[in-house]
């Protein structure tokens, strides 16, 4: 990205449409709003943190029939388009880069579901969705929150807690996210996929995910995938690293982005009392609703 230093700083939180996003984002949202979609847009939404970056990797070594060396083109942010992503001039918006990409575009988005801009809906564009357990979710986007230069800074683990339950957070409420995600798979064309499932058999997710895209890779070429995106892998490829950002935004001394890749860490940050306050809370906030998830495998 190449920006000064003094450009970027944690940014205040500003409510859209009640959900609470940085400054930036809040600003420019006429534009996000308005935003032209094109039918062959594909969209990967997720929560921050709930496997977004697996799940680049993945669609892009299928678009390119797993060819490592065009997937390894360019690092994940500059692959794929952070559609609501706004930082002060002369970064661009998420926006703007969008113009200037080619069709087909794979679009990055954190957005709830009906904050997506409209477009999206009209041109029946197809949507991949990544949903992870509440806790593995909250311990991750925590760590994140550490070393993120640019979103809030998290406090103490105890006070992060209360935060993430709360959704006063960057993108606002896990359960009014993945809530309503969920039920938007009535209405369109969405792979709701979980970071558990991927976790537990990588293989048998990635064979939904080209199934969805209408491909057809071979048993050699999956393996290839699988391998390439494995967290290994990922962790030490510079392309899918994150390790291109300067550290002025992520400071991976702080924590690696590529963290622990683990169903059930939050076992090792939950106390009893934290974790019984976090179970009562789920409780009444899933009330109703046929997603399930787990937190172990
Ligand atoms: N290949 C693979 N396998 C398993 N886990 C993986 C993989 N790639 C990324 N990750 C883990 O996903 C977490 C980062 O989430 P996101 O990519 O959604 O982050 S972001 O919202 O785009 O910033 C972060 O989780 P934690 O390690 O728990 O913090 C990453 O380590």
């Amino acid at each position: 990205m190449g920006a000064p230093q003094e450009l970027f700083y944690r940014f205040q939180l500003l409510p859209v449409h009640g959900i609470p996003f940085m400054k930036p984002i809040a600003d420019n949202w006429d534009r996000i709003e308005t935003f032209q979609a094109k039918p062959d847009d594909l969209l990967i939404a997720t929560y921050p943190k709930a496997g977004t970056t697996w799940m680049q990797e993945i669609v892009d070594s299928i678009m390119n029939a797993g060819d490592l060396k065009k997937v390894k083109r360019a690092p994940t942010h500059v692959r794929f388009p952070f559609l609501e992503i706004c930082n002060p001039s002369p970064v661009p918006c998420g926006v703007d880069v969008l113009e200037e990409t080619q069709s087909p575009r794979i679009i990055k988005t954190h957005l709830p579901y009906e904050l997506i801009p409209k477009s999206f809906w009209e041109h029946e564009c197809k949507v991949i969705y990544v949903a992870r357990n509440a806790k593995d979710n909250a311990v991750s986007y925590y760590y994140f929150d550490l070393m993120n230069k640019t979103q809030p800074h998290p406090g103490t683990w105890e006070e992060y807690v209360g935060k993430f339950l709360k959704g006063n957070v960057p993108w606002g409420g896990w359960f009014h996210h993945v809530i309503g995600w969920w039920k938007a798979r009535a209405k369109h064309q969405i792979l709701y996929v979980f970071y558990e499932d991927m976790k537990e058999d990588p293989k048998r997710e990635i064979r939904k995910v080209i199934r969805f895209l209408g491909k057809e890779l071979s048993e050699d070429l999956l393996e290839k995938i699988c391998q390439h995106t494995s967290f290994k892998a990922m962790k030490e490829n510079p392309m899918a690293n994150y390790s291109a950002m300067p550290d002025s935004v992520l400071d991976q001394s702080i924590s690696p982005f590529m963290r622990k890749g683990e169903v059930s860490d939050w076992k090792n940050h939950f106390t009893v009392q934290q974790n019984e306050m976090f179970d009562a809370e789920y409780q009444k906030r899933m009330e109703g609703t046929d997603l399930k998830f787990r937190c172990s495998i």
